[in-house]
């Protein structure tokens, strides 16, 4: 018998959920031990993605808590918000370890959760359990949790780019403006005119302008950071891409400090953390250079007219903005090295 850690998906059939397969399948201490349909039970993974086609043979499961508890150890929901609120409690409570890759257990305040996301909040015992896994600053929470919250893809872009420096007290709080572009995947599989190739190709569009459902994690994330309330002004892209973030920020720097001071206590916040690269002067990051990838690349220029620091931070939404910050959080919660099964990834390029 086999001692890898046994993995179940749920919302396999989805853009995060066969991701998730894309990348366990190169796993060494993790088997996939079920991938779980709400709507396919029965059929192969392998019919709904050709391309899965004798690298994968498995048949979906339906969703059965009680066979979760016999088949697998850990459970990944990749479903839509509303579904693991009210199913990530039955899995914790069965002791299986979860991870979920929705909003449902993201933010702390029920009443916030359902003013931008329009669902019914979950119990409040279990958002109280659930640890927000961004491992760069919230790691030591992460390391050996059973239940992880996995952040949003534009937070991740986002908060990798700022928190360092909102830490060092260096950024003017009220002065935060993020202008944040996605590509397509995004929406997940799905259907809808948005989204149709006649829309999008050869277009480019703000959309939820002040309505963005991360909005508030970015600013529980940085009032964390920050040790007060912080409220800051997102506007998010749809760009005619299919993978990719890339986060703009500009915030205004309390006091004096150069461009490459800046630079230097980057590298000094991540030091040791391999998955955040931050560029030297000058070198501004693309979406292609980590796509495919579990990289989070950030750039940095310094307008000393106006004393606007511009931040730019890029991810690939369904890597490091979902399935593979997922993964990195499973190693730190088995205690493995964070890296494992993740470093092999090197971005696709072109
Ligand atoms: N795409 C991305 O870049 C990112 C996505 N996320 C989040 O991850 C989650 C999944 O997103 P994504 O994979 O893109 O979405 P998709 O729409 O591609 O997939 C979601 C899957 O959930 C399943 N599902 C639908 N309804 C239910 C239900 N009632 N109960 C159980 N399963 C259901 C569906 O599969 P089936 O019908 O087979 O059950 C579907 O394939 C979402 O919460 C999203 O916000 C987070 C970060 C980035
Ligand atoms: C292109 C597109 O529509 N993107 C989605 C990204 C949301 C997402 O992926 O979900 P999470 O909230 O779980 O991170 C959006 O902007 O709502």
């Amino acid at each position: 018998m086999s001692n890898k850690l046994r993995a179940a998906i749920i919302g396999a059939t989805g853009y995060g959920g066969v991701e998730l397969i894309r990348l366990l399948l190169a796993h060494p201490n993790v088997e996939i031990s079920q991938v779980i349909s709400s709507s396919s039970a029965g059929t192969p993974i392998a019919d709904g993605y050709p391309h899965l086609n004798e690298i994968m043979v498995g048949t979906l499961d339906g969703i059965d808590v009680e066979q979760m508890k016999q088949k697998s150890d850990v459970v990944f929901l990749a479903t839509p918000h509303g579904v693991a609120a009210a199913l990530a409690p039955k899995l914790v409570d069965a002791g299986l370890k979860v991870i979920d890759i929705s909003g449902d257990f993201r933010l702390k305040s029920g009443e916030v959760y359902e003013k931008w996301y329009k669902h019914k909040p979950a119990d409040p015992a279990y958002v109280e359990k659930a640890v927000y896994g961004l491992s760069e600053v919230f790691g030591e929470e992460v390391r050996g949790a059973e239940f992880i919250s996995n952040p949003g893809c534009f937070p991740t872009a986002t908060l990798l780019g700022l928190i360092p420096l909102v830490n060092k007290g260096w950024a003017d709080l009220s002065s935060i403006i993020i202008d944040a572009k996605t590509g397509v995947s995004g929406a997940g599989r799905g259907l809808s005119l948005t989204h149709h190739y006649s829309e999008i190709n050869e277009n480019f569009l703000a959309y939820k302008v002040n309505k963005h459902q991360h909005t508030p994690e970015i600013e529980q994330a940085l009032g964390r950071i920050a040790g007060e309330d912080v409220v800051v002004t997102f506007t998010t892209h749809l760009a005619p891409m299919t993978r990719g973030i890339l986060s703009t920020i500009y915030v205004k720097l309390n006091g004096t400090h150069t461009e490459d001071e800046v630079i230097e206590m980057y590298r000094q916040y991540y030091e040791g953390r391999r998955f955040v690269r931050i560029r030297a002067q000058g070198k501004w990051p693309a979406t292609k250079e980590v796509w495919g990838s579990n990289y989070c690349d950030i750039g940095f220029s310094l307008d000393e007219r106006t004393g606007r620091l511009t931040i730019v931070s890029v991810i690939d939404n369904v890597v490091k903005g979902a399935a593979g910050q997922a993964i990195q959080n499973l190693n730190l919660m088995m205690g493995w090295e964070e890296t494992t099964g993740l470093a092999i990834f090197t971005p696709v390029y072109p």
